[in-house]
């Protein structure tokens, strides 16, 4: 396999705070790979330096085999990495398929959408775009949503939609950032279940933050822990749930499957 993300030395200084401190990370093409670490730990600070939302003070970020590290975020999307939000930050105001549409608008002529889809050739850009919005909005059981307002939809597919949106805009890599957050268990598990689907069918790779260890260790094969800006272990689930310097980091919370 090969690498699609190498980290090296990444780092980021708020005023006196470093807040995230010499990260050290590969990824390689079609792995799912978790990032947690207590609050504040730096996790998505470091999100916002791989997306460009951050220029790092330190450190370099190659994706792709270039360079990326200070890109602005549209040019990292324009790219190949996608991302989700802590805070759902959709447009409201729009239809659920509009907010997928307005992602994927910049790629109507893009591969991905006829590779995927195998859409006929004579489909001009705009029924494309549709037709490839409506089939994104179906893997997700969104298109009984279609014409719904995102604002109204319920919690659980509104991160969802997120998760849809980021997807259409044709990434190789996916940053979902606490994509659990605020379900409720039967939501978590079929949120989880989803992602394991999507990577396979879009041959993605994710990088997947998590709060909680138990939901990472279901489905991530490797996990990197941060902790106070730094990388403390990396590791499979098994090395990680037992590596004491993680569980020292965690103490006071439950450290489960
Ligand atoms: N723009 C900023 N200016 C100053 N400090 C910041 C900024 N962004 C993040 N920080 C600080 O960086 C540290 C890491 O925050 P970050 O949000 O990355 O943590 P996290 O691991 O994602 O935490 P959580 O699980 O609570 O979301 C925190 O101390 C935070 O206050």
């Amino acid at each position: 396999m090969s690498t699609l993300l190498k980290v090296d030395g990444l780092g980021i200084q708020f005023g006196g705070l470093k807040a995230v401190q010499n990260v050290d990370m590969y990824m390689s093409q079609g792995e799912l790979i978790g990032l947690i670490g207590p609050n504040g730990a730096g996790k998505t600070t470091t999100f916002n330096m791989l997306t460009g939302v951050y220029a790092p003070t330190e450190g370099t970020i190659t994706f792709d085999g270039k360079q990326i590290q200070g890109l602005d975020p549209y040019k990292v999307t324009r790219g190949g990495i996608s991302r989700t939000f802590q805070n759902i930050r959709l447009f409201k105001e729009l239809s659920v398929l509009d907010n997928v549409k307005v992602a994927n608008h910049s790629l109507a002529n893009h591969n991905i959408l006829s590779s995927i889809f195998r859409l006929p050739k004579h489909f001009s850009g705009e029924a494309k775009m549709e037709e490839a919005s409506l089939a994104f909005l179906k893997i997700f059981g969104l298109d009984v949503y279609k014409d719904e307002l995102s604002k109204n939809l319920p919690y659980g597919m509104q991160r969802r939609l997120e998760i849809a949106r980021a997807l259409a805009a044709g990434p190789q890599l996916l940053l979902l950032d606490e994509p659990a957050a605020g379900m409720n268990p039967q939501e978590t598990k079929e949120l989880m279940d989803l992602i394991a689907f999507i990577r396979k069918e879009f041959n993605l790779t994710i990088l997947l933050i998590e709060h909680d260890m138990s939901l990472v260790m279901g489905i991530c094969e490797r996990i990197y822990v941060l902790d106070h800006g730094q990388l403390i272990a990396e590791g499979s689930p098994e090395e990680i749930r037992s590596n004491p310097k993680v569980i020292e980091a965690y103490l006071g919370e439950e450290v489960t499957e």
